[in-house]
C-alpha cells in the first residue's frame, strides 16, 4: 500500500481479501487502524450473480457452463457445501473471523441490495465512517433506465457508469432451487444480523 499523507485516504478494493483467513491478520500488522469496508447482498442472489459471472468468462472462451442446480445441489437436493461461491455466501463466518482481529468499529458494512437501487444513502454512510466531510450529494447519482443502474454523475452532466460486466442479466433460476437455498441462508443470515447489528431482511423462503 503506498502511504498516505495527513490529508489523504488510500483505498483499496480486493474481494477476495473479505474470505482469504490469513488476510486480517496480515493488514493488521501492516496497519492496525485501517478501515475495513465491505459490501453484502442477499447471498442467494449473490450466489446466482457468481454463477452468471463464471458462465460469461467461460462462454467468452466458447465453453459451457455446468447448471447452476448441478454445482450447488448433490443429489439434486441437499446444498453443496463445498462448492466455494456456495460458502461465500455464509457471511457470517468471514465477519467473524475479521471481527476476531478488528474492532467492530473499525468494520463498515454496506447494503449492496440498497446500494443498487438507493445508493445515496449508503454513500453517505461510507463518507462518515471514513470520516469525510460530505462532498457527495443526490444529484451525484442519475438512474440510468437503459442499463437499469444508478450511473455516477460528477460535473452535473457527464455520466460514469459501471461497465457491462456489472449488472448482468441472471439466469432464471427454478423457484423450489431458490427455495431450497433461502432455507440452507437463513440461520446463517440470521446470526450475521446479530454480530453486526443490523437485519438486512433478505427473503427466507
Ligand atoms: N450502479 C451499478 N451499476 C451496475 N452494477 C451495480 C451498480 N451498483 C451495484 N451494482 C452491482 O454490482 C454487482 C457486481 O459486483 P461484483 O461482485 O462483480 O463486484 S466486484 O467483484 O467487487 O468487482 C452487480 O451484480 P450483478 O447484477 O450480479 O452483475 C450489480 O448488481
Amino acid at each position: 500500500m503506498p502511504y498516505s499523507s495527513t490529508d489523504e485516504v488510500t483505498i483499496e478494493k480486493s474481494p477476495a481479501y473479505f474470505i482469504t483467513e490469513s488476510v486480517p491478520q496480515r493488514i493488521h500488522t501492516m496497519n492496525a487502524s485501517t478501515k475495513l469496508i465491505v459490501i453484502v447482498r442477499d447471498p442467494v442472489t449473490r450466489l446466482i450473480s457468481d454463477y452468471a459471472q463464471l458462465a460469461a468468462n467461460k462462454a467468452k472462451k466458447d465453453r459451457q457452463m455446468a447448471s447452476f442446480e448441478d454445482l450447488i445441489l448433490l443429489n439434486g437436493r441437499k446444498i453443496n457445501t463445498s462448492y466455494k461461491a456456495v460458502r461465500i455466501g455464509i457471511y457470517a463466518i468471514y465477519y467473524s473471523r475479521w471481527t476476531q482481529v478488528f474492532p467492530k468499529s473499525q468494520v463498515h458494512v454496506v447494503d449492496g441490495d440498497r446500494l443498487v437501487y438507493d445508493p445515496y444513502p449508503e454513500v453517505q454512510k461510507v463518507e462518515q465512517f471514513l470520516g469525510l466531510s460530505h462532498r457527495i450529494s443526490r444529484e451525484n447519482f442519475s438512474y440510468n433506465s437503459t442499463k437499469g443502474f444508478f450511473c455516477v454523475r460528477l460535473n452535473g452532466t457527464s455520466d460514469k457508469c459501471l461497465n457491462e460486466s456489472k449488472g448482468r442479466r441472471h439466469p432464471q433460476i427454478d423457484p423450489q432451487v431458490i427455495q431450497i437455498l433461502r432455507r440452507f441462508y437463513a440461520t446463517h443470515n440470521r446470526l450475521f444480523y446479530r454480530l453486526v447489528g443490523k437485519d438486512f431482511g433478505w427473503p427466507e423462503f
